[in-house]
Formats: structure tokens, C-alpha cells, sequence
């Protein structure tokens, strides 16, 4: 039933404006799917390739739609994914694109539960997935890659960690987004907006700080449950080689000095949450960050791990992080993201799913968080790419999908 008949390609635009690929996967008894590839800006060096989309769709037209159509069945995932594997040839997927592969990977999975008639979470997790939701982590202020004259870390991310609902919880994100508005107002500081809707003030990371401390606990009065911050520092665009540190308008920091300082900010703000505090080849400065916070908070590996089994393991065997980022276009299907979050499991790592810079309305990361029981889901906090999630969530949890 769920033989794939059809796949069509075509280029849309994401939310910076640019072409990505759309897929949709059609089946024998009229089951149907569609997914979109996101895009980073903040790329780690060992991601899959992503192509220019009008390459990436020839390519997997001619070398992997031969593959597929009429011969796997959209419900036998792993059998996709294979596929998009052989016909791409490569090890990072630059044979086809890592964005038509994990565009057609969603939506054969989409296309799958459309057969089934199940929401796409219960066709990913089973009827024996457990029963939590993720808490969004809301990117608030942000810098880096993201926005230029901002911070230097790239994002300072709500946590409603005491949140009765995934409800509660958005709707507290957005109201930190607000109260945030309001404090930048008061201190006369404009501010635009990043590319995943974040405040982008010119403000140094301390005064981030203090703001986002400010934010969380009014809105945490205010709904009554506990709210706390997190980072993704993304330290490997702050790292330099030949400073042999971490550039920050204020100075370098050394290796040893970046490990103090995040430290020092997790014991001062109690954070919860830290993702790429250090370089991503750096699995020893990971290791030795892991040591010290690791038990009070998330330390969490995005562009360390890449998605990428292997890298996780090295991450394991070093003691480095004990979390890691799933971003399923990273890696280029939603296989390799389940096999990710497998190994993690079986390690005693978390697993966080999250968004990219780059996004579209695509929902399928909120039924990969729900589908895998990830503790938390990272999608921003307001903007329609990012609400396409974050409703979806709602959604979900109230049984409307
Ligand atoms: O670094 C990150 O975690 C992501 C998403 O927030 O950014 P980008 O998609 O630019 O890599
Ligand atoms: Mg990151």
C-alpha cells in the first residue's frame, strides 16, 4: 500500500529568502507527503553537503527518484533512506544533496503515516512511546551568525522548564519575547530582529545577560511556573586558530578562559542548557566543561556532533557533552537523526531536536521530538516558520493532528 508511485521536486523559498527543496511522495493506495529542507547559517564543519537547490533537485532526480519510485514502500523508512544513500554515493550526501535528501526522507515518512492514517509522531515513535512532551527553548536575544552588531553568543534561549503544558510553555516563550521588547524599549537600545526571530540589539553578552535574568523572572511571576535561560554560544564561529581562543569583542579567551567563563555564567544563572560552548573539534575542552557543569545543567554538542553516529561516539568515549543536537538535514535523513538519538539514548545522552536558521513551514522536528520523547525541542520563539512548529506542538498535545 504504501509502494511510492510518485515523487515530485521543486524549489520554494525559505524564510531568509533563498531556494530549498520541497518533495512530495505519492503512493500506490493515494498516500501522500511533502517535506522541505531547512538551512543553517551557523553550518558545522562535518555536516552533509547541502547543494544549491535547483542542482540538488537534478541530481536526485536523475540518480535517486530511479531508486524509489516503484520500488521502496514510504512506511519501511529505513528502506528510504537506504536508497537516498545509494544513489547519493557519498558520505555527506554531496552526491544529491543533503536537502533533497532529507526533503524526500520527510516526506516519505509523511507519506507513510497518510497511509496509516496516524499522526506522523505515533508513525515515528509507536504506540509505546512514552508519554512527554518537549519544552520549547525559545531564542530570544541572539548574535553570532544569525545577526550582525548583536552578541557575540548566538542565542539566549527561554526555558519553561516548570511549564504545566507545551501550551503554557509557548505562550510563555512569547511572552518573554515581549517583556524582552519592553526592556530594550526602557533602555532606549532598538533593536531588529535575527534570522530566527530573536532580538538582535547591540548590546554587549553581559547586559544579554542580565536582560534575559530580567525577562524570565517577570514572566515566571506572571505565569506562575518556573522559566530559565539556556544558551547555544555556537563556539566554533567564535573560536579562531590562529588566536588560539575565542573572539569576543571585548577580547580573546583562551581555551582554559572559555571553560571558566560558561561555568561561571551556569552557576551565576543556573542554566540549563548549553549547546557548542566550545570548538567543534575540541572534544577534550567539551569533556573537561562536561566535568564540572554537566550535573546541574545540559552541556549540549550541535556542530561537535553533527547528528553524526560517529562523532557522537567519539563524543561518548571522550566523556564530551551529555547531549546532542538533532538537526536531520545535518545529517540527511530522518534515519541517520533516529539512529542519532538511539546511540544517544543508549549512552545516557539526551537528545534535543531543533530547528535551523534557515526554516520553512515544514512541521515534521515537532513530531520527531514528540516521537522520541526528546526533553527539549529548539524552534524559536515567534515568526511563522517557527509558530508552524510550535503550533503544531499545541496541536499534538491536544490530540488534533
Ligand atoms: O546553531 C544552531 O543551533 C542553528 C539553529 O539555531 O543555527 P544554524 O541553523 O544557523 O546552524
Ligand atoms: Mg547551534
Amino acid at each position: 500500500m504504501t509502494l511510492i508511485t510518485d515523487i515530485r521536486l521543486r524549489r520554494v523559498l525559505d524564510s531568509r529568502g533563498n531556494a530549498t527543496v520541497e518533495a512530495d511522495v505519492l503512493t500506490e493506495s493515494g498516500g501522500f507527503g511533502r517535506g522541505k529542507a531547512p538551512s543553517g547559517a551557523s553550518t558545522g564543519e562535518y555536516e552533509a553537503i547541502e547543494l544549491p537547490a535547483n542542482e540538488a533537485i537534478a541530481k536526485a532526480r536523475e540518480e535517486a527518484l530511479p531508486r524509489l519510485i516503484g520500488e521502496v514502500h514510504a512506511g519501511n523508512q529505513r528502506d528510504v533512506d537506504a536508497a537516498l544513500h545509494a544513489a547519493d554515493g557519498t558520505d555527506d550526501f554531496s552526491g544529491i544533496g543533503a536537502n533533497s535528501a532529507v526533503a524526500i526522507s520527510m516526506a516519505a515518512a509523511k507519506a507513510g503515516a497518510d497511509v496509516l492514517g496516524a499522526p506522523l509522531y505515533q508513525h515515528l515513535g509507536g504506540t509505546f512511546r512514552g508519554n512527554e512532551y518537549p519544552t520549547p527553548l525559545g531564542n530570544i536575544i541572539g548574535g553570532g551568525e544569525h545577526a550582525a552588531d548583536a552578541t557575540n553568543i548566538q542565542e539566549f534561549l527561554a526555558a519553561p522548564v516548570g511549564a504545566p503544558s507545551v501550551e503554557e510553555a509557548v505562550f510563555a516563550n512569547a511572552a518573554v519575547h515581549q517583556e524582552v521588547h519592553d526592556i530594550l524599549a526602557d533602555r532606549d537600545l532598538p533593536a531588529g530582529k535575527g534570522d530566527e526571530g530573536a532580538w538582535a540589539p547591540s548590546v554587549s553578552d553581559d547586559e544579554a545577560f542580565e536582560i534575559m535574568d530580567e525577562a524570565v523572572e517577570t514572566v515566571a511571576d506572571d505565569f506562575g511556573f518556573a522559566i530559565s535561560f539556556g544558551l547555544d554560544v555556537a563556539g566554533a564561529e567564535l573560536y579562531d586558530e590562529e588566536e588560539d581562543g575565542y573572539v569576543y569583542d571585548d577580547g580573546v579567551k583562551s581555551t582554559e578562559a572559555q571553560i571558566e567563563y560558561i561555568a561561571g555564567k551556569v552557576e551565576e544563572y543556573d542554566l540549563v542548557y548549553v549547546e557548542d560552548p566550545l570548538d567543534e573539534n575540541d572534544y577534550e575542552a567539551f569533556a573537561d566543561l562536561t566535568a564540572q557543569v554537566g550535573d546541574q545543567t545540559l552541556v549540549c554538542g550541535d556542530d561537535l556532533f553533527v547528528t553524526n553516529v560517529e562523532r557522537l561516539q567519539a563524543g561518548i568515549n571522550a566523556d564530551a557533552g551529555n547531549s546532542i543536537l538533532i538537526k536531520p538535514n545535518q545529517i540527511g535523513t530522518l534515519t541517520d537523526a533516529v539512529d542519532a538519538i538511539e546511540l544517544a539514548t543508549a549512552s545516557g545522552y539526551e537528545s534535543v531536536v531543533s530547528h535551523r536558521s534557515g526554516e520553512t513551514e515544514d512541521t515534521t522536528i515537532a513530531h520527531l521530538a514528540v516521537a522520541t520523547d526528546a526533553p527539549f525541542i529548539k524552534t524559536g520563539a515567534v515568526g511563522g516558520e517557527r509558530t508552524a512548529k510550535l503550533n503544531e506542538l499545541i496541536r499534538i498535545e491536544d490530540n488534533a493532528v
